[in-house]
């Protein structure tokens, strides 16, 4: 006999618990779906563990500034601190009960298991068949993309999830990708003594972002002893049952490292999930949602598997989205122009909206301003570790900022104004006239604005 429930949620990440706990609280009969553990990756390989290094190592690099500023401070560092706060505090030893607890005490139905869409509002978990009458939510996430590098497929090469749990650090590191796990984890393993080698196929770290973002990136990565390699493509990679061995395009020697972590982006297996029963295509990169995060006739995604940007405000934002229409509750539709996202490398880069290429690509008539963090009251006070800057790009026509980036100590919170004036079309002749606390890193904005060209 098929269970009759009235919503599944597929995969129980940040979007998909917020949905499932929310729906049931709202006195709905859900299961929720989970084949490893309710939280997903961002509290136990991604965002959690990764900015608890971060903080440790950022620690780390304050004190190494004393010497500029202040006088001596000797460091030791000692990665068993990071390990064990990210064991004991962050991921309670990789273990979800805390969060299974936490939905069942709003009414919902934990199912452990891999779901499969098996029809329309159908899902299959291990032979149980379940028809949601209201729908189901496919919130699966994402995985490390592997590319097909002759070699690597048969080496113990690691992804973001041996990186995060590692009880010890390697005396020295290959990292392919220079994104934002490349660059975080790059920095912070430094930080603690590897010897870090950085491999972009691109011709900058961040490629994504403005060039200057890139730049910065590089440069703050190589002031911390990282090597990074641009424009590189790897050719081959063998593994010794020691070392790894990596041959890239065009050079001479080899680079050999203890680790080799794949960083290149990740991919969401839609063929896996059966979204093809749904109508979907199961070749496609991404599930593609309307406004209000519907996929087909009782379907809805969040998330990673959108393919709207992999981070977890954007799967926390597109499940409440999904949530309203599920229960009918009124509110506005996904909207993606002030889409914000920092990287947590010391400096942070920050940044919302579009960058200038993207602005420009749409024909948009640019105007932008770039300002060094030293060119500013706060900057230049700051010293040592205060390097970055501050670039906006106006919609000329319209006179209101489309994009910013923020990059230096607190670029992460810097860019909470310049969200704001993105996401409400804040006119720049507006934004002039107001007043900015002196001397903040923020009121390099006043500056900028008046620099727009
Ligand atoms: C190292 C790292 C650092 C990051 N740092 C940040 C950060 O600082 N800020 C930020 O915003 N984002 C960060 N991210 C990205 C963030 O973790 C993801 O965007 C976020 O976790 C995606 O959430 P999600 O809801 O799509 O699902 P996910 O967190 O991907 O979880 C999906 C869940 O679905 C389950 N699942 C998959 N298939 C099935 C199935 N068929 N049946 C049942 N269950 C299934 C999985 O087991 C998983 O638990 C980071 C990611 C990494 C890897
Ligand atoms: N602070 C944050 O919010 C944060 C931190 C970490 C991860 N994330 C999320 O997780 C996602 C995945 O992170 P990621 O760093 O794996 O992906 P990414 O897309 O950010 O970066 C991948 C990088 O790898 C490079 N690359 C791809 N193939 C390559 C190859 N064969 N050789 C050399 N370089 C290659 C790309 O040019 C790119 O620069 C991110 O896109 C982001 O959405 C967010």
């Amino acid at each position: 006999m098929n269970e009759q429930v009235d919503v599944v949620v597929i995969g129980l990440g940040p979007g998909g618990e917020y949905l499932a706990g929310t729906l049931a609280e709202a006195g709905l009969d859900v299961v929720g779906v989970e084949a490893e553990l309710v939280g997903g990756e961002c509290p136990y390989w991604g965002c959690v563990p990764s900015k608890m290094m971060i903080r440790a190592g950022n620690a780390l690099a304050e004190a190494r500034r004393v010497t500029a500023l202040a006088g001596r401070a000797e460091t030791a560092p000692d990665w068993g601190l990071v390990a064990g706060r990210i064991r004991r505090e962050a991921t309670d030893d990789w273990n979800d009960r805390v969060a299974a607890d936490r939905l069942a005490a709003k009414g919902g139905r934990l199912v452990r298991g891999r779901g499969r869409l098996t029809g329309p509002r159908r899902v299959t978990v291990d032979g149980r068949v379940f028809e949601a009458r209201r729908g189901v939510v496919l919130a699966t996430g994402s995985r490390p993309r592997i590319p097909p590098v002759p070699g690597l497929a048969a080496t113990p090469y690691w992804t973001n999830r041996d990186a995060m749990s590692a009880k010890e650090l390697p005396a020295s590191m290959l990292v392919l990708g220079g994104g934002a796990i490349g660059a975080e984890v790059a920095q912070v393993f430094a930080r603690f003594t590897c010897r870090v080698t950085v491999v972009e196929g691109q011709d900058r770290p961040l490629s994504q972002e403005e060039p200057e973002a890139g730049e910065l990136a590089a440069e703050a990565l190589r002031a911390d002893g990282v090597t990074v390699l641009t424009g590189a493509r790897v050719r081959q990679v063998a593994h010794d049952g020691d070392e790894f061995t990596v041959w890239l395009e065009g050079g001479t020697e080899p680079h050999r490292a203890e680790r080799l972590l794949v960083a290149t982006g990740r991919y969401s297996d839609l063929a896996g999930l059966g979204v093809e029963a749904a109508g979907l295509d199961p070749t496609a990169r991404a599930v593609p949602t309307d406004g209000r995060m519907r996929a087909a006739d009782g379907l809805w995604a969040v998330g990673d598997i959108t393919g709207r940007g992999a981070f977890t405000h954007v799967s926390m934002y597109q499940a409440q989205i999904a949530v309203r229409d599920i229960l009918g509750t009124p509110g506005p539709d996904a909207d993606y122009r002030a889409l914000p996202r920092v990287t947590f490398t010391d400096p942070e880069i920050a940044a919302v909206g579009l960058t200038e290429r993207q602005a420009r690509d749409r024909g948009l008539r640019v105007r932008t301003a770039v300002l060094p963090n030293a060119s500013s009251t706060r900057g230049w006070i700051h010293g040592p570790g205060g390097e970055g800057f501050l670039k906006l790009v106006e919609d000329a026509d319209r006179g209101v900022l489309v994009g910013a980036t923020s990059a230096g100590p607190a670029g992460g919170e810097l860019l909470y104004g310049l969200n704001v004036a993105v996401h409400a079309e804040v006119p720049v002749e507006r934004l002039r006239h107001m007043i900015y606390t002196y001397p903040t890193f923020h009121r390099a904005v006043e500056a900028a604005l008046a620099a727009l060209r």
